[in-house]
């Protein structure tokens, strides 16, 4: 029996029932209009593919030194690995499995814990040697400290005996980077950034390794000694730096980023200081160096070619807030666009001074700079810069996953903000000159193309977000705008038609109600409760072998549980949580559960998540807006949303893919401000039914 246990109960005429037996839904009002506010898509009946569990559990990535320190060990700019947006986990890399591993909570422990290693680094147990000859290196006497990052030190190394050269192998002075073999990044050996310079070493635009090896406890890189950050120039410089200054350094920073995705890599930490200029006084005082590859990964896989498969893990991050794409922060796997992105922010910071999401502490301070990164236009964040900078921004920021940047393009941009003279110039921009020349060649082939689609665009709105799913003709009704004493009567007489609740959503505490003859339950049960979720009544439920089979919340935090009978779930487990709950989703599939059910109120979250759900892979989409592309790109894979639920600030969705390979579900989705009874009434004439609906937060 229902169990209505709402608090206020008014009555009010409601525009609440339409009902579809497919086959009878006139010709006439087939193809109905819509409104222009609804964005549709949709993806036709494409072969499922076969499963594949790397979607699932975590797939190696290459990169990892365990980073996780990061979350707990800040620099002045908030640089921070391993929490996400969408969590407040932190990762770390394992480096025997090559995999990304989420570490709990411990925040204290693992504090502690890195506070020892890094006294056993710096203390008398392994004093830092002398000298340092590595293989057949001359030998070096360490001299004054260079600097020190979350993993290294790195010292002057002064020749003391062999070579005679004055830069090069064999130069007098050499860069000396130590890092303990206790020490964070080196628990399974050499760390990770010695084989990405074994592959990268030559790179234009990187300082050149010379030798690399272990003496004593320490694994140590002798390379070429570079001069000050731009970090060091910018704050030297009264911590503003010219037009023509900053074009410099985007058209070579472009050119050096181009060089390295050429060879498969990506950055992944672009930054002011991981940019260096060459030696003071030397020939390269002016050249542009990019730094610390700790955080590289491969955009294109080294055996085939291929670009890199997009996955989203939205609390895995790797990179340095303030300077980190909007796609790091949501854990998307890094790709060419995202060192562009950051190199964005980089020009912006050295040119203005200040990003917009500078000064967020506490511990969702990604979130809330993920959040400030997206409400910010590039004409709002370049407001007070030349065109050039707000172009860039634009051009990198609304480019797709796989797609391959236009460096001549972006480069040309700052054509007209730079001097003609080069010895006049503040840095030297080699790299970019020689782009220039293949300028020439490729100038016709340019902007043949349409006019792009702007990705990131687009003002925020709330609107209904519904999915809809091909199946063979069926009975299905919805109510919606529906308040809490109406919500009995609607349902008692759907269990008359033999309809029973498959869906439920809210819009301004009023409830959405979508029956049908097509769930397969036997029985139901609902309960309307100011609690969200309300643990005694479901446990009840659970007792009477109910299952939660959806769930909505409103915005006043009041829930709307429905619990069925004649579903294939075999245990379920739910969360509420103030973030979106990605680690906990993440630790309950590899024990075998799937996201069956999802729904938010106010700003927190309530996932349900049920084994034997009759799926054979899941994944996340979770975005500040709707995720287009992401979506697109499952879908691609043969992913079906099956949740779906929205915050005011953020949209998730659950995509699976389901046991039954032969299945092949053509999925549509929509978006609408009102909620969407013309379309839906347009989808039944196709047989497509409404699969999962939520409201909150998309862009128009
Ligand atoms: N070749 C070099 N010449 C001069 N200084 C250098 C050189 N390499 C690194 N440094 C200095 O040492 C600092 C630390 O180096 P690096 O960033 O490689 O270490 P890390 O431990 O990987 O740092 P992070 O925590 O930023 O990843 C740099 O910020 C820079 O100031």
């Amino acid at each position: 029996m229902p169990d209505l246990r709402s608090g206020v109960r008014r009555s009010k005429r409601i525009n609440d029932i339409q009902e579809n037996a497919a086959a009878l839904v006139p010709a006439t009002r087939r193809g109905a209009g819509r409104g222009d506010d609804s964005k549709a898509q949709a993806i036709k009946s494409p072969s499922p593919k076969p499963y594949n569990p790397a979607f699932f559990y975590p797939r190696p990535r290459p990169a990892g030194r365990g980073r996780g320190a990061r979350a707990m060990n800040q620099d002045k700019n908030g640089k921070l690995f391993g929490t996400g947006v969408g969590g407040r986990g932190r990762v770390g890399l394992d480096l025997a499995a090559r995999e990304v591993v989420t570490i709990p909570d411990e925040v204290v422990a693992e504090k502690g814990a890195e506070k020892l290693a890094a006294v056993e680094e710096e203390g008398s147990a392994s004093p830092l040697p002398e000298k340092v000859q590595i293989s057949n290196s001359p030998m070096y006497k360490l001299d004054r400290k260079l600097g020190k990052g979350g993993f290294g030190q790195v010292y002057v190394g002064r020749r003391v005996t062999g070579g005679t050269g004055r830069t090069g192998p064999d130069a007098f002075e050499v860069a000396l980077k130590l890092e303990h073999r206790n020490g964070k990044g080196c628990s399974y050996g050499p760390p990770y950034e010695w084989q990405v310079y074994s592959t990268l070493n030559g790179c234009y635009g990187l300082p050149l390794v010379h030798y690399k090896g272990r003496q004593g406890d320490y694994y140590i890189l002798v390379m070429d000694m570079l001069g000050p950050s731009l970090w060091d120039v910018w704050n030297s410089n009264s911590q503003m730096l010219s037009e023509e200054m900053v074009s410099c350094i985007a058209v070579e920073a472009i050119s050096i980023l181009e060089q390295l995705h050429l060879r498969g890599f990506v950055h992944g930490d672009v930054k002011p200081e991981n940019f260096l200029l060459g030696l003071p006084g030397s020939p390269n005082e002016k050249k542009l160096y990019l730094i610390d590859l700790g955080l590289a990964s491969r955009w294109r896989e080294a055996s085939s070619g291929h670009h890199v498969d997009y996955d989203q893990k939205p609390d895995v991050f790797r990179g340095t807030v303030r300077y980190a794409s909007v796609h790091a922060h949501l854990g998307r796997t890094g790709s060419r666009r995202d060192d562009l992105e950051s190199l964005a922010y980089t020009l912006i910071f050295l040119l203005r001074g200040k990003l917009p999401w500078q000064g967020f502490i506490g511990e969702n301070k990604g979130f809330l700079v993920c959040k400030k990164k997206m409400a910010t236009s590039p004409e709002m964040l370049c407001c007070l810069c030349p065109p050039p900078f707000q172009q860039f921004l634009e051009m990198v920021t609304n480019m797709r996953f796989d797609e391959e940047p236009n460096y001549i393009k972006l480069i040309s941009l700052f054509d007209n903000s730079i001097g003609s003279i080069a010895s006049l110039r503040p840095i030297r921009i080699d790299g970019a000159l020689k782009v220039g020349q293949k300028r020439a060649r490729l100038s016709e082939q340019e902007d043949g193309g349409q006019p792009k689609k702007k990705v990131r665009l687009g003002s925020p709105a709330m609107q209904w977000i519904s999915v809809y799913n091909s199946r063979a003709s069926m009975k299905q009704r919805y109510h919606y705008n529906v308040m809490d004493s109406r919500l009995h009567q609607h349902v008692e007489k759907g269990r008359e038609d033999g309809l029973y609740i498959s869906c439920v959503a809210s819009s301004t505490n009023l409830w959405a109600i979508i029956m049908d003859a097509g769930t397969g339950f036997t029985s139901q049960v609902y309960e309307l409760s100011t609690i969200f979720l309300h643990k005694e009544w479901i446990m009840e439920q659970w007792d009477k072998n109910f299952y939660i089979t959806s769930v909505a919340g409103a915005s006043n935090g009041n829930a709307l549980v429905v619990m069925s009978k004649g579903t294939p779930y075999n245990q379920q487990s739910y969360k509420v949580s103030d973030v979106f709950p990605f680690k906990w989703i993440n630790k309950k599939w590899k024990e075998g559960f799937f996201v069956t059910s999802m729904t938010t109120a106010g700003s927190r979250w309530g996932i349900v998540m049920s084994r034997n759900a009759g799926f054979s892979n899941q994944v996340v989409e979770l975005d500040f807006l709707y995720p287009s592309e992401g979506i697109h790109r499952r879908w691609e894979s043969g992913y079906r949303i099956t949740s779906t639920a929205a915050t005011a600030d953020q949209a998730a969705f659950i995509l699976s893919t389901s046991k039954r390979r032969t299945q092949d579900v053509t999925q549509e989705t929509l978006r609408t401000s009102a909620f969407p009874c013309t379309h839906v009434k347009d989808k039944w004439s196709k047989n497509l039914y409404i699969a999962s609906i939520c409201y909150g937060r998309t862009v128009s």
